[in-house]
């Protein structure tokens, strides 16, 4: 029995990570130890020793998916978590083979599939967090039944139908919002405010009494079944922005309203701002006129950047054009946004960003002074209190991490390129460091998916700039720890410049923020300085080792465990420069020896 539990738990470890075939080495799960006496990290067991009760594997960014058939082997599991762990597929309703189980946390992942019937059964669930995923359907009837829930958080998946009857009184947490839902709030459901409900089709009742009547409740999947699921994803992204829309489009005739009656009794006075001189509104723009009364009163406004690229972007265009989701990381979610005229957008949705609307105004505008041609400037950006939105160009080439990583076949990228691209990255984080000094403003999520490429295969820095809530950095050998944002942002950022530089050098996959990679890399260097980090293409291409060697000293740098000790980005831009003349030089002069 406790071996058969043994070799199942393992099992599901290794499922839940497949890219890394030694979790469960790395983790201490050894079939010839005991998970609770030899403490297998993530375990947690009873008093006494003799079996398990908690699981917890969170932010590992594991990547695979759940088997519950071989976790619920554990029949004694009362606590589940595998919070922001990147996880796919569903929520296999064998879960409730769990019976004990009181905690759920699944939130932060990309689960999809409906919530399973099945988790009705759990008698003794009190908590329940499957937010910020990608489930659809409708919420188990079931669920609300549970007597001792007291926190049910499923905010941010594509959920709809209506809200089941809760216990209202007993629970302590509730969140619905950004999903699909309709229909009426349920009974004692007003007890949580409009925050636990937003960003949905349109509830009636309860907090929203208001705009019952105004907006419509459309049931998106009835329709929807035979569609196929890149037609969904349009379909649903589209109907975000286009619920967003309706909210703007009646505030904005609410305020023309006001505004036509005062001209008319001869009070406009139409002032100029600062604001106005850097950035040209959108006519759309609800307070194009009201100056900097947008942010103080966080109102809802499209602000357009000066940009060749748009002459000219209309919010209303903006949200009714049809959109594709691009992703859901772990900051936001990317939309693809195709106008009217043909020009495509990328339009980033900022998550649980609790900077004010004035302050985001102020660091949108500072970014936009920043220009730097590796740099990717926004088009236009909208703020008000529950949402922020920044409007990109779409870039049709994809990412330094397809490019590494995406098994495209007659595509090789050679040691000169990627040391082109590391140099051109290099340059555009040192210029914008430089100038953003005094703000402290770093990119904050800097990695190969936020690296897009142009057409010459020059790199483009994406999403500068936009995280500055204090972030939980694993710095410390995965125990987080939370600093304001200011006081780590440039090293954190070449910190994570180092990691590309090992992604470049090793074609490695980075997961858990680059630290896997980096203990890796560190680990084999310390042997002895070894081939065996580098990427087989560049081996086999015959790239001299000591060249590779040099740019791998560069990124161990950057990963320096002691933040003061890494280098600045002008610095690590110089001696990658350096690097790239050396090469170039040494280049010139293997054809010149060919050729005599
Ligand atoms: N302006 C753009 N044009 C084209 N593709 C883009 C653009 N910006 C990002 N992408 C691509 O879209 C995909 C999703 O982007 P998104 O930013 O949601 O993912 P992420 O970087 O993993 O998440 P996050 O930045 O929130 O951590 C990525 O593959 C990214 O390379």
């Amino acid at each position: 029995e406790e071996d058969s539990i043994k070799r199942s738990l393992i099992a599901f470890l290794e499922k839940l990570s497949p890219s890394n075939p030694r979790i469960a080495q790395d983790l201490r799960w050894n079939f010839s130890t005991n998970p609770c006496v030899d403490r297998w990290r993530g375990i947690g067991c009873n008093n006494r020793n003799t079996s398990v009760r908690r699981i917890v594997l969170e932010d590992l960014e594991l990547g695979g998916s759940i088997d519950a058939s071989l976790l619920c082997k554990a029949k004694s599991l009362v606590v589940l978590s595998l919070q922001n762990d990147n996880l796919q597929g569903n929520l296999p309703p064998e879960i409730s083979n769990c019976s004990q189980l009181t905690h759920i946390f699944l939130d932060r992942n990309r689960l999809s599939g409906n919530l399973p019937s099945s988790l009705s059964s759990f008698n003794n669930l009190k908590k329940f967090d499957v937010s910020d995923n990608d489930f659809s359907g409708e919420v188990p009837k079931g669920l609300g039944k549970i007597s001792g829930l007291v926190s049910f958080q499923v905010q941010d998946n594509k959920l709809n139908g209506t809200i089941p009857e809760f216990d209202f009184s007993n629970l302590q947490e509730f969140n619905v919002s950004n999903n699909f839902f309709s229909g009426p709030i349920p009974k004692g459901g007003d007890r949580f405010g409009l925050s636990s409900y937003s960003g949905n089709f349109g509830f009636c009742g309860g907090p929203f009494d208001a705009i019952c009547s105004s907006i419509p409740a459309p049931s998106p999947l009835s329709e929807e079944n035979s569609k196929s699921e890149g037609d969904k994803a349009i379909l649903f992204s589209g109907y975000i922005l286009l619920g967003l829309f309706l909210l703007v489009f009646i505030m904005y005739i609410l305020v023309k309203r006001k505004r036509t009656q005062k001209k008319k009794s001869g009070n406009a006075k139409e002032s100029s701002t600062s604001t106005e001189q850097k950035a040209s509104r959108s006519e759309y723009s609800i307070s194009s006129n009201e100056g900097s009364a947008v942010a103080t009163t966080g109102s809802m406004s499209l602000i357009v950047l000066k940009n060749p690229a748009v002459k000219e972007l209309k919010f209303e265009e903006l949200l009714k054009a049809p959109a594709e989701l691009l992703g859901r990381g772990r900051f936001g979610t990317l939309y693809k946004v195709m106008m009217s005229d043909g020009n495509l957008l990328a339009v980033k949705r900022i998550k649980d960003w609790t900077i004010s609307a004035q302050e985001f105004q102020r660091r949108m505008e500072r970014l936009d002074r920043a220009k730097h041609p590796r740099v990717l400037s926004a088009i236009a950006f909208y703020c008000s209190k529950q949402e922020k939105l920044v409007v990109y160009e779409y870039k049709p080439n994809g990412s330094l991490f397809k490019l590494l990583h995406g098994n495209q076949e007659n595509c090789t990228f050679d040691w000169n390129s990627r040391l082109s691209v590391a140099a051109g990255i290099a340059k555009g984080m040192s210029f914008m460091h430089r100038d953003l000094q005094e703000v402290g403003i770093g990119h904050g999520n800097l990695k190969s998916s936020n690296i897009l490429m142009d057409t010459n295969m020059e790199p483009c820095i994406s999403e500068y700039g936009l995280l500055a809530i204090p972030r939980q950095t694993s710095l410390n050998n995965g125990r987080k720890s939370i600093k304001p944002i200011n006081d780590t942002a440039l090293k954190d950022d070449i910190f994570s410049f180092g990691v590309i530089l090992l992604e470049l050098l090793t074609g490695k996959i980075v997961q858990n923020n680059g630290f896997d990679l980096a203990q890796w890399v560190h680990s084999v260097v310390r042997e002895e300085w070894t081939v065996e980090v580098f990427d087989k293409g560049l081996l086999s291409e015959g790239v001299p080792e000591d060249r590779m060697v040099k740019l791998l000293q560069i990124a161990l740098k950057c990963i320096y465990k002691s933040v003061d000790a890494r280098p600045t980005m002008s610095q690590v831009a110089e001696m990658i420069h350096s690097l790239k003349e050396e090469e170039d030089r040494s280049v010139v002069s293997e054809i010149d020896s060919r050729d005599t």
